[in-house]
């Protein structure tokens, strides 16, 4: 590990040499998160997102986590879905299951996947109206500054492009203040018909987890974490701010190489 926790600007940075270094300090915060809250509130609600994060997430289903986590105060959410059949290879909810969700002993009624046989825009809504019913029996956390649900764990990986959940460069999603659950029909990246969490309900919760890997994504990374003055372009990433939370990166060494100051992260 290079510098597991740089600080900058009220944002922890967790750099790391491997793949597998990364993978292993996910799954212990991950692990450590869920007991502190179980332990706190009876409850671990954690939403996550597709792509390449969610191998790095599979540790989870692996000793010591399978054992040591308490699933069964797991409830499980996905911060954004593409509109596509649960079976189809575009899943993100596919893609966690035969991942690990699939290995890991939850209650089966706590996996809260999108349903896949409505419109993006009804899924959207049906989406909302269940968190929304989550948040009323205090499953969910309330935010007590947005009136948005505080989840306790937001996952998420980043695009090239800078994208987040199904949140999109340019795009007027980035404008949506009022519903928890949006959709979109016209995702620039395939498929084109996706339901995300807007900017509110991601920047209310307790702690948002962004992680990135590869020297593709670099000069993304560097514009989305450091300070590059007035000119910089639309960076869905670089808008996740919690207001009362914490936010982590998670990084590796090539994702981080276009950091200012990289050198000091490498030996
Ligand atoms: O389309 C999506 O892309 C992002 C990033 O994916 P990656 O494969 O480049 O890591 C992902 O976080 C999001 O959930 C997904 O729908």
């Amino acid at each position: 590990m290079a510098l597991p926790g740089a600080r900058r600007d009220g944002v922890e940075l967790r750099i790391h040499e491997t793949l597998e270094e990364l993978s292993t300090d996910l799954a212990d915060y991950i692990s450590d998160l869920s007991e502190m809250t179980i332990k706190e509130r009876g409850a671990f609600c954690i939403a996550i997102s597709g792509g390449s994060l969610v191998s790095l997430m599979g540790k989870l289903c692996q000793a010591p986590y399978l054992k040591t986590i308490d699933w069964g105060g797991w409830h499980v959410f996905w911060a954004d879905e593409r509109a596509v059949a649960k079976n189809h290879a575009d899943s993100n909810y596919k893609l966690a299951k035969d991942t690990f969700l699939s290995k890991i002993p939850f209650v089966p009624s706590y996996l809260h996947s999108i349903n896949d046989s409505l419109t993006a825009e009804k899924a959207a809504e049906e989406y909302e109206f269940v968190i929304r019913q989550l948040v009323r029996t205090r499953v969910i956390g309330a935010s007590e500054i947005s009136d948005c649900p505080k989840f306790d764990l937001i996952v998420l990986g980043m695009g090239c492009d800078g994208h987040v959940a199904s949140l999109f460069p340019n795009h007027s999603v980035l404008n949506e203040k009022s519903d928890w659950v949006t959709y979109i029909i016209d995702s620039p990246k395939p498929p084109p018909e996706r339901i995300t969490f807007t900017l509110p309900v991601i920047n209310s919760s307790s702690n948002v987890a962004v992680v990135v890997t590869g020297s593709n994504k670099a000069d993304m990374v560097h514009l989305a974490i450091d300070d590059v003055g007035p000119e910089c372009p639309s960076v869905p990433a670089k808008m996740i701010h919690p207001i009362d939370g914490k936010l982590l990166w998670f990084l590796d060494k090539s994702a981080a190489s276009k950091l200012d100051g990289a050198t000091q992260f490498s030996d």
